[in-house]
């Protein structure tokens, strides 16, 4: 892939587990330079995968051809208004990875023609399992956008949305996602040790379930989903039972339900951010 110099404004668990996918990848860790106020984190990625850490945005997003914007929606404006200040963002790629924060909002702040890219990435990243849902205004160059593909393939899979609303959907089919399943397991879990199994013994069953059913799905692009769930439902037996609980108190209902949540504060955050 092509390198070029990146700057991280952020230093939180996103931008470290794109951080740690990237240089585990074979991305130079020299061409990295991650800033946040406070030196824990970004020193911890420096010292683990040799990255540069800063306490200067704009020192630092000055020097860089690509400016990662990874702080929290509610911060980005600050941010950004100190950065446009003194950084000529002509020329610079920036990728933003904020929920909520629109193309609209950033060109206001950092400047009309500004090369911006939305990426909407997920924690599992930081092991090159990433999924990253990808945007950018028409007035983007190929290069940049076959960069930011490249940039986040090197952490997991990329798909582009051709519409700025489609960040929203990838935020709630895979952004947010993780966390879904994280609370799945841990349901799993504390369900299991009530029964008598081990903390651990509960989490490696859960864990070994969940990874397992994961590779399967991978293993099997052309099979269906449903396809995978009958293999496991013998007729009369125990998951068919299991199957039925949820099926009765409307599991997909509910699933719809939190999706169109992340969707609908989004869409909030948009407003406020
Ligand atoms: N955590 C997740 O799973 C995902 C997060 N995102 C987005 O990533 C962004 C960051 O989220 P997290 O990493 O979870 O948050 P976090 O709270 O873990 O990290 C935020 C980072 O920003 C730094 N920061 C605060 N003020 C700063 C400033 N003035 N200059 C430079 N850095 C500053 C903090 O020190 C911290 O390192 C958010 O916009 C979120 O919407 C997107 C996809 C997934
Ligand atoms: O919860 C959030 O707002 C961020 C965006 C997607 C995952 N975490």
């Amino acid at each position: 892939m092509q390198h070029r110099k990146i700057c991280f404004i952020g230093a939180g668990n996103m931008a470290g587990a794109i951080i740690a996918g990237l240089v585990t990848s074979g991305y130079p860790a020299d061409l990295i330079s991650v800033c946040a106020p406070s030196g824990k984190n970004r020193d911890a990625l420096a010292e683990k995968y040799g990255t540069r850490s800063s306490s200067e945005n704009i020192t630092c997003a000055k020097e860089a051809d690509v400016v990662v914007l990874a702080v929290k929606p509610q911060l980005m404006a600050d941010v950004c208004s100190e950065l446009q200040k003194q950084v000529d963002f002509s020329g610079k790629l920036v990728l933003s990875i904020a929920a909520g924060v629109s193309v609209a909002r950033f060109i206001a702040l950092l400047g009309n023609g500004l090369n911006i890219v939305r990426v909407m990435p997920n924690t599992p990243s930081l092991v090159g399992k990433g999924m990253s849902g990808l945007y950018a205004p028409e007035h983007v160059g190929q290069q940049d956008r076959d960069f930011s593909s490249e940039l986040m393939s090197a952490v997991g899979k990329v798909c582009w949305v051709d519409t700025e609303e489609g960040i929203n959907h990838v935020i709630a089919a895979a952004g947010s996602a993780p966390a879904y399943f994280f609370l799945f397991m841990e349901a799993m879990q504390q369900e299991a040790q009530r029964q008598g199994l081990s903390a651990d013994t509960a989490r490696l069953l859960v864990q070994q379930a969940a990874s397992g059913a994961a590779a399967l799905v991978e293993a099997n692009p052309e099979t269906p989903l449903s396809t995978l769930r009958e293999n496991v439902t013998s007729k009369g037996g125990t998951t068919f039972e299991a199957l039925k609980v949820f099926n009765e108190r409307e599991l997909s209902a509910i699933v719809a339900e939190a999706m169109q949540a992340a969707i609908t504060r989004a869409q909030e955050m948009e407003k406020l951010f």
